[in-house]
């Protein structure tokens, strides 16, 4: 079974506009909403790809019952644990340029933290575990790192998408499959990586602490996969840029999706990339059909 989790889900309120209008009003010309939140997106994305998960975290008001609500509408199971105040609301504005504000966690207790593991104790071996997103400020920044260690030494698998201090901590917890652009990447050595080249040291050494899979992405630019005996580069498809928001949390269902299927190694980045891509060419998230197509556009090749 796969279990995502997102400590900090959102409902993430897109606005379109021609011109922001700082210290004025600004008019939008279409808006929309969508739930949010990496683990959300990652089990979003596995359905559309044909995969079941079970969607987990901590939601709350009415923020929270919409986000609940849209998942379970598209036969998500989900087992949250409620909290007291609302669930945050993100905010991303395109228009000349894209910008994002991404708001702030309701109060995380420790009985809710032990609500979640209560939930998580059932994993067993050959689960996944999908850990992905910010932490709430009220809660440790080891979260991830403990959590993912209680489930590694279940024989469960672990796949990460975070950044900063969470980030940080987990990698010496070991996780299967970690998923940082090359921003986040950059930040955990405090370097700048400007190129998949510049990336291939630093995706190295993190293989050689025990992660099994590490994706570097790089946008519009291609993306590396590290494993212990090689570097593969894969580049990205041509298209248009509808939406960036989750394209990277498609990678990650992407390459769980097809690791799941058996896919070969190669085909499996081939297909995380292409469902990156497939969603950044979408208004909201891709289908199963884009990511085939697209993965026809994909050459992987040894760095
Ligand atoms: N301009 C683009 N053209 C094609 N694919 C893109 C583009 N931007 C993003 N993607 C897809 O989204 C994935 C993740 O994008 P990236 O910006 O690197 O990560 P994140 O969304 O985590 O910040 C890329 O690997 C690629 O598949
Ligand atoms: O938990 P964070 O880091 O604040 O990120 C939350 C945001 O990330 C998203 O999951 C999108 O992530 P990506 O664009 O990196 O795929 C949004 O849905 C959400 O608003």
């Amino acid at each position: 079974m796969i279990y995502t989790v997102t400590l900090n889900p959102a409902l993430d309120y897109f606005v379109q506009l021609d011109q922001v209008n700082l210290g004025a009003i600004s008019r939008s010309n279409y808006d929309y909403k969508a739930p949010g939140g990496k683990g959300i997106n990652v089990s979003r994305v596995l359905k559309r790809l044909g995969h079941q998960s079970e969607a987990l975290g901590f939601i709350g008001g009415f923020t929270g019952e919409y986000v609940k609500s849209v998942v379970e509408h598209e036969d998500i199971r989900t087992n949250f644990v409620q909290v007291d105040g609302d669930t945050r609301i993100n905010v991303k504005i395109k228009s000349e340029e894209e910008s994002e504000i991404n708001g702030v966690s309701p109060d995380i207790t420790e009985k809710h933290l032990d609500e979640l593991r209560a939930i998580l104790s059932v994993l067993k071996e050959g689960d996944v575990l999908v850990l992905a997103g910010s932490v709430p400020a009220s809660m440790p920044a080891d979260i991830y790192a403990t959590l993912c260690e209680e489930a590694r030494n279940k024989n469960a698998m672990v796949f990460i998408d975070s950044s900063g201090e969470p980030m940080r901590k987990v990698l010496e917890a070991k996780p299967t499959f970690i998923k940082p652009n090359h921003h986040e990447l950059g930040e955990l050595f405090s370097v700048q990586i400007s190129s998949p080249k510049k990336a291939v040291p630093y995706a190295k050494e993190l293989v050689k602490g025990g992660i099994k899979y590490v994706i570097v992405s790089f946008a519009g630019d291609g993306a590396i996969l590290a494993t212990d005996d090689q570097i593969l580069f894969a580049n990205t498809p041509k298209g248009v840029v509808q939406n960036s928001v989750g394209a990277g949390d498609s990678v990650v269902a992407g390459f769980l999706a097809a690791t799941s299927e058996n896919m070969s190694l190669e085909d499996a980045f081939k297909f995380a990339v292409a469902t990156g891509s497939a969603t950044a060419f979408s208004k909201e998230f891709c289908h199963r059909s884009d990511v085939e197509k697209l993965s026809q556009e994909i050459t992987i090749s040894i760095f």
